[in-house]
């Protein structure tokens, strides 16, 4: 409630801050004329003089304030922040039309760099350009961490830290006590996600697992003071006022303190016998001492990368989306009891009662792969995604000008009445088609954008299939082991209004049962 109120009153104070600055930034922007002024732009709501539609995105469920405005006004908007042009997107088919036609013109993001900020700095993956750089680090990542092949490679890393997680929940339910599932669920995300980048887990012992999950949970409720600076930069920098400065110096210098000490941790062990298995960060070490490397990176390269891989997402809608995946589906499966009778029916003819499940089950789960897709399709942790457009062009006969900010509203597309039956249900048969023999089901594939939590395009997430895989056993095995209590009679599903992305406002606690007498041979 405080934190709440917290925020409230920073928007107050920021919007109040704004209207001060109001008549100067009109005469520093809006007296100049834009292109679009030759052409249609497409629909807009009523604004405001001057901030435009700020007062409309000053909201922390901003993808349901987005969902109003695209019922009443239609699926392509353009709105304004002062001088700063944003096209809003809600439907899948444009959706489709752009990362088709456009997908090179919308692969940057565009937001502001803080220089020297692991976060925003110009040495940043997710806000890096389209380019040499995210070319490389792109490469970097699928062929260390995130392909197909770096995944068979990095199974055992997951199989130990799912038995871990395991153990740890029946360690819980054999002492009755309560399990909060985004914390468990956060520890293993965690877990799997350091030792994938440099070859260990943080240490629960010496402070430094708890370290990181306290940097990813304050990165997690500054988002909206970073989405706030990152709308109102550019006004604002011509005043010479930088907004929550302090804040992300701050936390991007904490940050910095840990991984130097991961890098000279691996500096002194890098040595030729490391070098067949050397991990991401060892590549990155590597190629950040060849002078001769075909791209020079700094140090600052190479911790902003492992940054963006520890909190997955954050700038692109939140941070740590598996770890609320997990959570709002194990919710989902509580309240839907036929679900959860259908899954395990599954899970047990499929998997037997005495083994825990493995990453090559879940191809044969095709019931727990429909219930993780629909799990994402209600709960995408990034509810809506930010790019920005490098070049003018038309869309559904509409101008777009430069340097427009595109906002997809990916919520309201996997929630679209003409799209999904329905959509505000969780029903994950919906995932699932009789085959052309018709003598079994296979998983439907989703055409033209309709089923887009992953976002799209060569910026799309390149985790997908690490999130499918790590949610897919986390579900598993909860369900396979584990009957869960809850106080009440159902999970309350509410949407947290304490942090810009998707997760739950109140926590997920049960009280666990093992399902089966004897624990499982792992
Ligand atoms: C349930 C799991 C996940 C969901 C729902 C998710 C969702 C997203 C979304 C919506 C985007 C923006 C895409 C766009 O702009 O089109 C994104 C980008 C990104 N994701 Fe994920 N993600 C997940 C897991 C992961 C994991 C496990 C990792 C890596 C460890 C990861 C790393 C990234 C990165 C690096 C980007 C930025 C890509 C770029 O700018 O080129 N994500 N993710």
């Amino acid at each position: 409630m405080a934190a709440m109120f917290t925020i409230e009153l920073q928007n107050c104070f920021i919007f109040i801050l704004l209207c001060l600055f109001s008549v100067t930034i009109y005469y520093l922007f809006l007296v100049r004329k834009t292109k679009a002024g030759r052409c249609d732009r497409p629909p807009s709501p009523p604004s405001l003089p001057i901030i435009g539609h700020l007062h409309l995105l000053l909201s922390l469920l901003l993808h349901k304030s987005l969902q109003k405005l695209s019922f009443k006004y239609g699926p392509l908007l353009h709105l304004r922040v002062f001088s700063v042009p944003i096209v809003l997107v809600s439907s899948a088919s444009i959706a489709y039309e752009i990362f088709k036609t456009q997908d090179q013109n919308v692969s940057n993001r565009n937001l502001p760099a803080n220089k020297g900020s692991l976060f925003l700095g110009s040495s940043g993956f997710v806000n890096t350009p389209y380019g040499d750089y995210w070319k490389f680090a792109k490469k970097l990542v699928v062929t260390k961490i995130l392909g197909p092949q770096a995944l068979h490679r990095s199974r055992g890393v997951r199989a130990d830290e799912i038995k871990r997680f395991y153990a740890n929940l029946l360690n819980k339910a054999m002492k009755k006590e309560s399990v909060d599932v985004r914390e468990e669920a956060m520890k293993l995300v965690n877990n799997i996600i350091c030792k994938m980048l440099m070859g260990r887990s943080c240490s629960e012992e010496n402070g430094e697992a708890e370290k990181v999950r306290r940097l990813v949970n304050e990165s997690n409720s500054l988002l909206m003071k970073f989405i706030l600076a990152g709308i109102l930069h550019k006004p604002l920098k011509k005043l010479g006022i930088s907004l929550f400065k302090k804040e992300l110096t701050d936390i991007s210098n904490r940050f910095d303190e840990l991984l130097e000490t991961i890098l000279v941790e691996h500096e002194e062990k890098l040595s030729e016998e490391h070098q067949q298995d050397a991990n991401l960060v060892d590549v990155m070490l590597e190629t950040y001492r060849d002078k001769n490397a075909k791209y020079n990176i700094t140090r600052n390269h190479i911790k902003s990368l492992v940054l963006v891989l520890l909190l997955q997402d954050l700038f692109v809608g939140g941070t740590d989306p598996p770890t609320h995946a997990i959570e709002w589906t194990m919710a989902e499966i509580i309240n839907s009891p036929n679900v959860l009778d259908k899954l395990r029916e599954e899970i047990d003819s499929v998997v037997g009662k005495t083994r825990l499940i493995q990453e090559t089950d879940l191809p044969n789960l095709l019931y727990l792969q429909a219930v993780v897709k629909e799990g994402l399709r209600l709960h995408p942790e990034a509810p809506v995604t930010l790019r920005a457009f490098q070049e003018w062009c038309e869309i559904k006969g509409f101008y777009i000008q430069e340097k427009t900010t595109l906002v997809v509203n990916m919520y309201v597309i996997m929630r679209d009445p003409e799209l999904w039956e329905d959509p505000e249900e969780f029903k994950p048969k919906r995932f699932l088609k009789s085959s052309k023999s018709g003598q079994e089901e296979e998983i439907v594939r989703e055409e033209h954008l309709k089923y887009i939590p992953f976002g799209s395009g060569r910026r799309g997430c390149p985790g997908s299939n690490l999130g499918y895989v790590s949610l897919g056993r986390a579900i598993g095995v909860m369900v396979q082991c584990f009957d869960w209590r809850i106080q009440g009679v159902k999970v309350n599903m509410n949407e947290s209004t304490r942090s810009f992305i998707l997760s739950m406002a109140h926590p997920l606690k049960c009280t666990l049962v093992p399902r089966i007498g004897t624990p499982l041979i792992l």
